[in-house]
């Protein structure tokens, strides 16, 4: 049985080109703007938003509900088109179309991720890069191990697998096209309360492991805490702040963040769900989940 959150050291292989190698890279966004629709219905939803995730950083993105934290992460993938800026990666520009990036986007809902009518073996074989076609099976083989899914369950279709071992697949598949930057959304949101905290600690210990920078995206501050080097924190569209997660968390410069944390709503607006107790309790089981074992849920070590 292995411990939930550990890595297998599968780089350390025989013959093996590391997992994530090559993997690590940045994420620059300038002055991006993202609206919806035309003429009067059009919405901003991302406003002149600048960030950068620096090379093997963790930055978390928090905001309430309809902040544009969302959209600005599918405008990072290209998932959405840009109205106005740029998103570099690795200092190169990725163009404003939508279309392939080396960034790689895990979502909320893992049913989104994966096709319901793909094995989990192919659906994580969909994405290893072209150059490593010729091991696919060996690539889908490590990337499953490593975010704690035995190979063996390969030929199972995503409905057969329980929410938590969606996520990892969802992860596996992410990682498998080795992606230099990932970014992730509200990816322990969907799952159950039990299970968030051993997703959050695979998430940690693989980002450590294979060093690759994410953009991670949460309504939760206290997941923040857990995972982010720096935090960025988006009102309306509008980035407000952004800093060195201590800083930020500890002693926050704009007002909304210091509403954010302190649980307080704004006259008029209200707070997302998790800024208070229920952000607390999903800390407590990322870190109650540490060492623990996760056999049931992943239902195979
Ligand atoms: N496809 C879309 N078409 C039109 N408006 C959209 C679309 N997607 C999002 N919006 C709007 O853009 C704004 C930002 O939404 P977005 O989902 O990016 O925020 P969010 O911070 O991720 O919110 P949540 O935490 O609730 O997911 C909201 O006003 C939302 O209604």
């Amino acid at each position: 049985m292995k411990a939930a959150g550990t890595v297998t050291p599968v780089a350390a292989e025989a013959g093996a080109a590391p997992v994530g190698a090559g993997t690590s890279g940045s994420l620059e966004l300038r002055h991006i703007t993202v609206r919806y629709g035309r003429g009067r219905s059009a919405v901003t939803a991302v406003d002149d938003v600048s960030l950068e995730v620096p090379a093997g950083r963790v930055v978390g993105l928090v905001g309430g509900s309809g902040s544009g934290k969302s959209t600005l992460g599918r405008a990072a993938v290209g998932l959405v088109p840009i109205t106005a800026g740029n998103v570099l990666v690795d200092g190169v520009d990725q163009g404003r179309r939508p279309g392939r990036r080396p960034v790689q986007l895990v979502f909320q809902d893992p049913f989104a991720s994966l096709n319901p009518r793909l094995s989990v073996g192919a659906s994580v074989a969909e994405a290893v890069p072209r150059e490593d076609r010729a091991r696919r099976a060996e690539e889908v083989a490590r990337y499953l191990d490593l975010v704690g899914i035995d190979p063996g369950m390969s030929t199972r279709l995503p409905h057969a697998l329980s929410g938590g071992q969606r996520q990892r697949v969802a992860l596996a598949r992410a990682l498998a096209a080795r992606p230099a930057v990932l970014v992730a959304d509200e990816v322990t949101s969907a799952l159950d309360v039990s299970v968030q905290g051993a997703v959050l600690n695979l998430i940690r210990d693989l980002q450590r492991e294979l060093g690759f920078a994410m953009l991670f995206i949460t309504h939760n501050l206290a997941v923040v805490r857990y995972l982010a080097d720096r935090i960025a924190v988006m009102d309306r569209g509008v980035l407000v702040e952004e800093g060195p997660a201590g800083q930020v968390l500890e002693d926050p410069e704009h007002e909304y963040t210091r509403a954010l944390l302190s649980g307080v709503p704004r006259i008029g607006e209200p707070l997302p769900e998790s800024a208070g107790a229920e952000g607390a309790k999903t800390a407590g089981a990322a870190g109650a989940a540490s060492g623990t074992d996760e056999g049931t849920e992943t239902g195979n070590r």
